[in-house]
């Protein structure tokens, strides 16, 4: 059974459509990228999918229909990273990272021994153990990206929707990050998280999906999606891509469109 199913979800936002015709089915142990350009509806789509703005079409998660489930029922079965890191109370990040056990738990239950586990291999996956005592509100940009990411882990969801969590994250923490989620999959939770770095989406994901002005353009295998022609008509950008060991290599080189009047200007300085 499909932990995300979605078909013919349409979102308007300030009176415009901004998905149009969506259809996208996810499956247990999937590692989705969802790329295209600013403003593509990457954003739109996740919170579409967590009922956080109107839509219509059909949305299911772990086969219930989304509009009949509880906040309870949704939390059980899906984590949500914001692409927004703002944190508002000055809690420590222990205690940020433990409120994703909140859907285990009733509200004034004490932390059990496997809520206690749950946080604690989080801290340690987003390499944010030795931060457990500060304030959240206090952390750098990438650290508060790693604790929020950290409580979603904690959920322990099937579904994770992440919304560009890579943004901000040193290299290191940003491979770091993409092996959680490739050790996630592996062992069934689905992920399904918004990227830019398409270097990153081409090596790690297990399928690609690219939405342009709200619709998908494409879904497929990375080297079926980060094609020449669909990056330069998508991205207008040119990229170097190639199979290696370990998976595609893909990194964006030059705009399309002035690559072509560079060209130009070549052939006219040696004509
Ligand atoms: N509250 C809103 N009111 C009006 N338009 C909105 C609103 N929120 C988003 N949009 C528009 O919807 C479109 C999709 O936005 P969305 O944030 O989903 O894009 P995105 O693919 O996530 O972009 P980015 O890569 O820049 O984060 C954009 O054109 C955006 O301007």
């Amino acid at each position: 059974m499909s932990r995300l199913a979605v078909s013919n979800l349409s979102a308007s936002l300030g009176g415009n459509t901004v998905l149009k015709g969506i259809a996208l089915s996810v499956g247990p142990g999937e590692f989705v990228g969802l790329i295209g350009p600013n403003g593509a509806g990457k954003s739109t789509l996740l919170r579409a999918c967590l009922g956080l703005i109107p839509s219509s079409g059909e949305i299911q998660l772990a086969g219930q229909d989304l509009r009949r489930m509880t906040a309870a029922d949704l939390a059980r079965h899906v984590a949500y990273v914001a692409q927004d890191r703002d944190i508002a109370w000055p809690i420590t990040v222990e205690a940020l990272v433990d409120l994703g056990r909140q859907p285990h738990r009733g509200a004034f239950a004490r932390s059990a021994l496997a809520d206690q586990e749950a946080v604690e291999a989080a801290l340690q996956r987003m390499d944010i153990g030795k931060l457990r005592s500060r304030r959240a509100t206090d952390l750098s940009g990438g650290e508060k990206a790693r604790a929020l990411i950290a409580r979603a882990l904690a959920q322990q969801a099937d579904l994770l929707l992440a919304d560009e969590p890579v943004a901000g994250l040193d290299p290191a923490h940003q491979i770091a990050l993409m092996q959680v989620f490739r050790d996630l999959t592996r062992q069934g939770t689905s992920v399904v998280a918004s990227m830019h770095d398409l270097g990153l989406a081409a090596r790690w994901c297990d399928r690609l999906v690219l939405l342009e002005g709200g619709r998908i353009v494409a879904d497929g295998p990375p080297a079926a999606v980060l094609t020449a022609d669909l990056l330069r008509r998508v991205y207008g950008i040119e990229a170097y891509v190639t199979e290696a060991a370990g998976g595609l290599i893909v990194q964006p080189t030059r705009l399309a469109q002035a690559g072509i009047e560079q060209q130009i200007a070549g052939d006219n300085i040696h004509g």
